[in-house]
């Protein structure tokens, strides 16, 4: 980060503003500037490194709540919380009320492993991206002095975590605030606080002038010490306090920190941001609360139905929970995490990609659409100057000394401890040109109205020694908001679009300048955007700035697999268009989409219109949100790609905002997923590796919840068609287990090419379809299995005709279930995988331990005798035979897994 120069005082300055009149009523004189670094025993040259050091064992790490990782008791916690873990420990209860302690101690070790490997897994992705973290970890601008002597203090970047109350920092446009502070001085200041409030509208801030209201500062670094208002956000329009979370959206200031770490208003819990809930988050959710509801229902209807056909009563009730457990698929969680880690985990070890929230890598396997900001993103945003022109079109110099008077003053008078990339362009091709003194003229700045992306102008007001009682506005920006601010007739200004046009479909960037004189006005803010009126035209200063070397084969790549690319920009619809064609993308039948045409569009047509539009130009940061959210309503998965201020919101709507890991701290902070320091070369691996989660994912959770159902189904229908149940509660928890475990080796899943080549989403409504098909299935051989058995076995009402039959059925049923796991499994192409990976190796597991246990002791000891005809075992084999020649025709008729 550049610094810029100590600001040479403009009006409204710190220096400025009146101390507390002594006995003045400290309420009020609190407010003020001085009063605060009186009372936070700091000054506005900021704290002494020894005194930082000192505040900072005093109050801790300035660390946001939001960004603490939870220990892992924490983890456990959260987990005995979720939906699935309440219901097994709800039915634990019961089973321990009815004295089945068997049970309940089944239950409860399988809620154990389930929240402790999953607790294990998170922690260990955490760990995974932990030392990346402190790559994009957050710093800020501090003003410190070597010691109390020192006549001016050093501006630093550090770590947002060192702050401490009564530290004075910078902020500027992409900065998080990093902790809750008062303004000394600010220009053109503008933040967002949705993350606090809720509201995600820009609000202006500006210091306190002496006197002015608002709250108070109390003991030193006891942090705001005014009661919170009974609204609780009233504090929060405080003009003159800024809170930690808000982002900075333009403009900047100086802030003395009045609140760090566990004292702010973030820390205080005024968090109204809840975790977003991304498609991968709804579909699961989905499918959840629809099995929850299943597994509740499950005893009493057991319970009912028993009544009415046999009349066993609470005794068939611990069989009934045992059939509820079997329908919970466990370690669904935990495959779902250690899917998820182990995906984040290899794409931070192998290309430095930190997934911030992990379903997140889902959704970047389901993106069909990847929208990207131009500027900064697809080009180096290291604009070099090509020519400048004035209104004729005749080459011109003096436009050149405009623009770079407009920018120094904007350098030396706005707060901002960043340099805008296009003011140091302007700079440097002035200095190279006409040397380094040649803007040390008879102009002087005296304020300035800083760039914002909405306005699209940054204006410095100027002084000229020789014109007493005149300012000069010298206005730049993009040529449409300039053109309709200057006094010029409609033919002329038509003429220099078309002019505009032409440079831009070259792939210039444009600004024009012009300026205007007015009467010289005093005042802390003497100006604002009511001013930029009026002005007359001195020319168009053009920039060239190059593409990212490797963006035109990452996009190719990126459409070869299946994802649709679209360029969302602020810049000259022209210039936009040709950057597409330079990129190899065509910019469609359609053309460019500007945004005074996406206002005319309703929500509806706007989603049917962005289907068709590769390029979007002039955007807002609201309209590249809106083309954003129109895509996702056209049903499509829609990422964002950006890194500056204005993509803010379009990385907050996207199902998963991408950022570059230079990228602005407020980016890094909105974005899912952070790329490394070559954005392309990440972003085909992440969507590989994110489809690579979903496929595994989808695959999953359809053999389990399958199997599940159909055991269930086929298990409720058995006890009511027969005076006996089909397994003792303690075989059915014991299958349950063995399944379960083996189910854990879908974590490892190795996945074909073929697998991966298109988009992968998890749709619940397809997954609901084809676990009730293929349960329903499964529930059929069961079923069958069971009147073969009832058929052969002797005696299966009897006692020992009962052994049995359980052993037969235990073994079938692990038998179908590894079967299950092999042919539901693969998507297409994976046959042509030569090592068999973890999951049939798994199911090979499963399927012995179906034949074998009942032969061991355990046998007998879960209540399985085993001496079954050949006559049976010949009809349990066709069955089996019969069943996977139904899954693989089933599977070749219609319901194809993803891939
Ligand atoms: N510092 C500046 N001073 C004056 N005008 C500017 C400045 N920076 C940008 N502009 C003008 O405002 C327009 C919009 O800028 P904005 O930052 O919103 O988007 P962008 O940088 O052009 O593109 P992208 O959205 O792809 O990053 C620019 O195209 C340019 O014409
Ligand atoms: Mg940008």
């Amino acid at each position: 980060m550049n610094s810029v120069p100590e600001a040479p005082g403009p009006a409204h300055r710190t220096e400025d503003v009146a101390p507390a009149q002594p006995g003045g009523g400290t309420a009020l004189a609190a407010h003020a500037p001085l009063t605060a670094l009186r009372l936070l025993e700091t000054g506005p040259r900021g704290l002494t490194e020894a005194e930082a050091e000192e505040r900072l064992a005093r109050h801790g790490e300035n660390t946001p709540p939001v960004r603490r990782t939870p220990s892992l008791a924490g983890r456990l916690v959260q987990r005995v919380r979720e939906p699935f873990t309440a219901v097994l420990l709800l039915l634990g209860l019961v089973s321990a009320a009815i004295g089945s302690v068997g049970t309940a101690c089944v239950i409860l070790a399988l809620v154990t492993v389930s929240c402790v490997l999953r607790a294990g897994g998170e922690l260990r992705a955490d760990r995974s991206v932990a030392g990346l973290r402190a790559l994009v970890a957050g710093t800020v601008t501090v003003l410190r002095r070597r010691d109390p002597h020192a006549a001016r203090p050093d501006e630093r970047e550090l770590p947002a975590a060192d702050l401490v109350p009564g530290d004075v920092i910078r902020l500027g446009p992409g900065d998080l605030v990093p902790a809750d502070v008062l303004l000394l001085s600010s220009t053109g200041l503008v933040v967002g606080q949705a993350q606090l409030t809720g509201e995600s509208g820009p609000l202006g801030k500006h210091q306190a002038s002496a006197g002015s209201g608002g709250a108070g500062v109390g003991e030193p670094g006891a942090g705001l010490s005014v009661p919170d208002p009974a609204t609780g956000t009233a504090l929060f329009d405080e003009p003159h306090l800024c809170f930690q979370g808000s982002t900075v959206l333009a403009g900047g200031g100086r802030a003395v920190v009045l609140a760090t770490g566990g004292e702010t208003r973030l820390a205080a819990g005024h968090q109204h941001t809840r975790p977003r809930q991304s498609a991968f988050d709804r579909a699961l959710q989905g499918t959840a609360w629809i099995l929850v509801r299943f597994m509740l229902l499950t005893p009493p209807v057991v319970l009912a139905a028993d009544a009415a056909v046999s009349g066993r009563g609470v005794a068939i009730l611990p069989f009934a929970i045992a059939v509820a457990v079997s329908l919970t698929p466990e370690m669904l969680p935990v495959v779902v995490t250690a899917v998820l880690a182990r995906g984040a985990a290899s794409l931070a070890r192998e290309r430095e990609v930190i997934v911030r929230r992990l379903p997140a890598l889902h959704d970047l396997g389901a993106m069909d659409v990847l929208c990207l900001d131009k500027t900064g993103t697809l080009t180096q945003d290291r604009p070099v100057l090509d020519r400048t022109v004035n209104p004729g079109g005749a080459p011109d110099a003096e436009v050149l000394r405009w623009a770079a008077r407009n920018a120094l003053w904007t350098l030396q008078l706005a707060e901002t401890p960043v340099v805008d990339t296009l003011d140091d362009a302007i700079l440097h091709a002035a200095t190279e040109r006409y040397g380094p003194s040649c803007l040390e003229d008879e102009y002087e700045g005296v304020a300035v109205l800083p760039f914002d992306p909405v306005r699209r102008l940054s204006t410095a007001v100027l002084r000229a020694s020789d014109r007493p009682g005149t300012h000069l506005l010298v206005v730049k920006g993009a040529v449409e908001a300039v053109l309709e601010r200057c006094v010029l007739a409609e033919a002329e200004r038509e003429e220099l679009r078309r002019t505009a046009a032409r440079y831009a479909a070259d792939g210039l960037r444009l600004l024009a300048v012009a300026t205007a004189e007015r009467p010289s006005r005093a005042g802390p803010c003497p100006y604002s955007s009511a001013d930029e009126r009026g002005l007359s035209l001195r020319g168009l200063v053009a920039l060239r700035d190059a593409l990212a070397p490797d963006a035109p084969e990452a996009l190719r790549g990126l459409r070869d697999q299946g994802v649709d690319v679209k360029i969302l920009t602020g810049d000259h619809p022209g210039t936009a268009a040709r950057v597409c064609r330079e990129l190899g993308l065509q910019p469609g039948a359609e053309g460019v989409l500007t945004a005074d045409r996406i206002d005319r569009l309703a929500d509806r047509e706007l989603a049917e219109a962005v289907g068709r539009v590769t390029v979007f130009a002039r955007c807002t940061p609201r309209h590249k949100a809106r083309v954003v959210a129109a895509l996702r309503a056209a049903g499509h998965t829609t990422g964002f790609l950006g890194d500056g201020v204005n993509d803010l919101a379009a990385l907050r709507s996207a199902d998963v905002g991408l950022c570059p890991r230079d990228a602005v701290p407020t980016a890094r902070e909105s974005a899912d997923v952070v790329l490394g320091e070559r954005p392309f070369a990440a972003v085909e691996p992440a969507v590989t590796a994110g489809r690579h989660s979903s496929v595994t994912l989808t695959s999953y959770l359809r053999v389990a919840l399958s199997s599940n159902l159909g055991n269930a189904v086929a298990m409720l229908a058995a006890a009511l068609l027969f005076p006996f149940v089909p397994m003792l509660p303690a075989q059915v928890l014991v299958q349950n287990l063995f399944f379960d475990a083996a189910q854990l080796a879908f974590a490892f899943d190795r996945r074909g090419p073929a697998e991966l080549r298109r988009p992968a989403a998890l749709r619940p409504g397809e997954l609901l379809r084809f676990i009730t098909g293929f349960g329903l299935l499964n529930a059929a051989a069961d079923l069958a299995t069971f009147g073969v058995l009832a058929w052969t076995v002797a005696g299966a009402a009897t006692e020992a005709g009962q052994g049995l039959f359980h052993a037969g059925w235990f073994t079938e049923n692990l038998l179908t279930q590894a079967m299950v796991m092999v042919l539901l499994r693969s998507g297409r192409g994976m046959a042509r995988q030569r090592r068999p990976g973890p999951v049939p190796l798994a199911a090979a597991l499963l399927a012995a331990v179906g034949i074998v246990l009942p032969l061991t002791p355990l046998g007998p000891a879960l209540g399985m005798v085993t001496a079954l005809t050949a006559a049976s075992y010949a009809l349990l084999a066709l069955i089996l035979a019969l069943y996977g020649a139904a899954l693989v025709a089933a599977r070749r008729r219609g319901v194809r897994t993803p891939g």
